[in-house]
This record gives C-alpha cells, structure tokens and sequence, in this order.
C-alpha cells in the first residue's frame, strides 16, 4: 500500500469533536475554541529505545505511544481532543503491523474520545513514532510544575514501578504467576485524565507525569517551584508482588523505574480530602507519600527519608543523547 492509500485508510470516517473543523485532507488540521486554551505535546517512541519485538505487538506500540501522550496532557490538568501521527516505516513491516499499530492508538483515543486529525508517513530505517496531542483546558487553567507551596502534600495516583518490572520481565522472558499484570502495566498504561479533569475545583496543583521514575520527577517540580520535596520511602506504593518477586531492587523499581505514567503532584492540605474525593470517584488509587518544605537548606532538589535519615533524591532515570 503506497502512502496515500495508506492514510486513506486511516483516516477516520467522521470526527468525534465538533471543533475538528478541518482534519485529514489539507495542509493542517483547524480546531476552533473560544473558552478553552489548546494543550499540546509531542512525544516520540523509537524501535529498541521504547520498544522492541520482544516487549511490544503493534498493537501496543501505538497504545503505548498515545498513553504517553495523553499523560502528559494529563499532567497539564487538561482533557485530551485530537492527535496527530508522524511514523517512520521500515520496508520489512508488512501494512497489516502497521495497521495494528493504528488499531492499538484508535483503541485508546475512542476511550477518550480523541480524533485522529492528521501525521506525515515516510520510510526509514526503524519504526519511530511520533505523536502530537492537543487537548484543552479552561482558560487559564493549566497545572504547572512550578507551583508548589509550603505545607502541601506530596501524592501519587497507582502503584510504581510496575511498568519498568514489566519491561524487565518481557527483556528476560521471565513469565511467571503474576506477571501479566506487570506486562499489561507496562503495555497498556492508563493516563489519569478521569481523576485529573474530576479535580478540576481544587484551585492549585503542582503536577507531573511519571515517565521517567519519581525520583527524576520530584526534582523537576522542586527545582521549578523552588521549594524542597521531601518524601517517605516507607509511604511510596507499589504492587504487593513486585516487593515478592524483586524484593533486592524494589528501591531502583520504584524511584527510577520509568514509564508507569502515573501522576505526582502537590496539592494544599486542606484540599487533601477532597482530591481524595475525586480520586475515589474515577477509581484511582491516590497515596500521599511527602510534604513540601521552604528551607534554603532542602530548597530546589527532593529528598528521600530513608531509614532514618533524609538524604537528597538524586534525579535517575533514562537519559537520551547520553554521549
Ligand atoms: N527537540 C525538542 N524541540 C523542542 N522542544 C523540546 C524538544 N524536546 C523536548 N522539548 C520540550 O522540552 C520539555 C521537556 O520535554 P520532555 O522531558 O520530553 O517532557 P516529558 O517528559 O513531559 O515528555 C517539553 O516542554 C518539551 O516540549
Ligand atoms: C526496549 C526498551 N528498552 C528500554 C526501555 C525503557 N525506557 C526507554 S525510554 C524511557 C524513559 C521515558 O522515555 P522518554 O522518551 O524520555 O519519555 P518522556 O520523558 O519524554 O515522556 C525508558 C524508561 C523501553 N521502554 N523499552
Ligand atoms: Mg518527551
Ligand atoms: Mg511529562
Ligand atoms: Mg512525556
């Protein structure tokens, strides 16, 4: 199939969204808002960097790389609309994989009901994907990371470290009982759009998407925001057989272990109850793992207490362009 068959053939028959003014067909995609401002990320996913064939079907490479990108549409506190698709197609991959690839993204954007409005389709050496998502949220709206206060509370949504568990598992061909849960974590993660776009009434949230472990994640809001995270080892969730199976890197699974795509935020204590209101509401579990201090001494970095002692969170995590 050449290249305009094949986005004939991905191109959707009618548009979810009634701001899709223009969508597959023309030069660009037009949306039309008037109350909302327009989110919008991109994040690519690369053969044997993201994925390989031992870890992902087609179908879960495009879930994956929407998931991906919804998160961190998520993580802006808005609601995801449309998405556009750049992919990089080697000539060994048949139409049909890449047709699977579609199906895996089309899965997860009818569950939000995100269209999909348009992308660019070239050859290469290895399948890359390349994803933009816009999604919207009430004007002046947004969740920064650099709004952290004092006193806040420290939380995050799931469990942690499930999904790089689930990459080490799939790596090493370890199948054992229980496993499937982590694979599945690691294969079809869940944005937290229901429980962040419920949380909409709580005035302030310092929020950021895990893709890259806690650790790396909490110095981003702390340096931002200028303020020091400190965080409870002992409160940090994880899956109960992840402490059974990998008792010895529990530790490195659950700081530095990315791609759960889970959220990590701050919120005023005095909303506490009330987000966790809402997160009860959509089902998702909601764990309060720390407290924001304003101390020149702990300011801009997070800090773990760790048996006893409070010792700095060093950032960990994947690092492209390490050279
Ligand atoms: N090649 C690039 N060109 C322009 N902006 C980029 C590029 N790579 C990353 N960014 C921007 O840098 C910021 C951090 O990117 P990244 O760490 O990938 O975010 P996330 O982890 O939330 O996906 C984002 O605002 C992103 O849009
Ligand atoms: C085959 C394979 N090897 C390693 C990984 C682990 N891995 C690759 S990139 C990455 C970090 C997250 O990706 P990035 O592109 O930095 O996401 P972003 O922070 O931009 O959202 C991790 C943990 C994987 N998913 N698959
Ligand atoms: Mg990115
Ligand atoms: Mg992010
Ligand atoms: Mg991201």
């Amino acid at each position: 199939m050449e290249e305009f068959d094949f986005i004939q053939s991905i191109k959707p028959a009618y548009y979810r969204q009634s701001s899709v003014i223009k969508g597959i067909g023309d030069d660009a995609a037009i949306l039309r808002h008037t109350n909302s401002d327009i989110i919008m990320t991109m994040d690519t996913m690369v053969e044997n960097i993201h994925f390989n064939e031992k870890t992902a079907a087609p179908f879960y490479i495009g879930y994956r790389a929407l998931a991906a990108n919804i998160s961190d549409i998520a993580a802006m506190g808005g609601k995801p609309v449309s998405y556009l698709v750049s992919v990089t197609v080697p000539d060994r991959w048949a139409p049909q994989e890449l047709q699977e690839v579609y199906k895996g993204m089309k899965e997860l954007a009818h569950a939000y009901q995100m269209d999909l409005i348009g992308g660019d389709t070239v050859s290469g050496d290895q399948l890359s994907l390349s994803i933009t998502v816009l999604g919207i949220v009430d004007n002046g709206k947004a969740r920064y990371r650099n709004t952290a206060k004092e006193h806040d509370i420290i939380f995050v949504t799931g469990t942690l470290g499930d999904s790089a568990y689930g990459l080490h598992l799939l790596l090493n061909e370890q199948a054992q009982e229980g496993s499937q849960y982590f694979i599945n974590r690691h294969q079809m993660p869940t944005p937290r759009v229901s429980f962040i776009n419920q949380s909409v009434p709580i005035e302030r949230m310092a929020l950021n998407d895990v893709s890259d472990g806690i650790a790396n994640e909490a110095n981003e809001i702390a340096a931002s925001s200028h303020k020091g995270l400190l965080l409870d080892y002992d409160r940090i969730p994880y899956h109960e057989l992840l402490a059974k199976y990998s008792p010895d890197n529990l530790y490195q699974w659950i700081l530095s272990g990315g791609e759960d795509f889970e959220l990590l935020g701050t919120v005023p204590l005095e909303d506490w109850d009330r987000l966790m209101d809402y997160a009860n509401a959509t089902g998702t579990m909601l764990t309060a793992i720390g407290t924001v201090v304003d101390d020149e001494k702990y300011n801009g970095k997070a800090w773990l207490r760790y048996q006893g002692d409070l010792k700095i969170l060093d950032k960990s995590g994947y690092t492209h362009l390490k050279r």
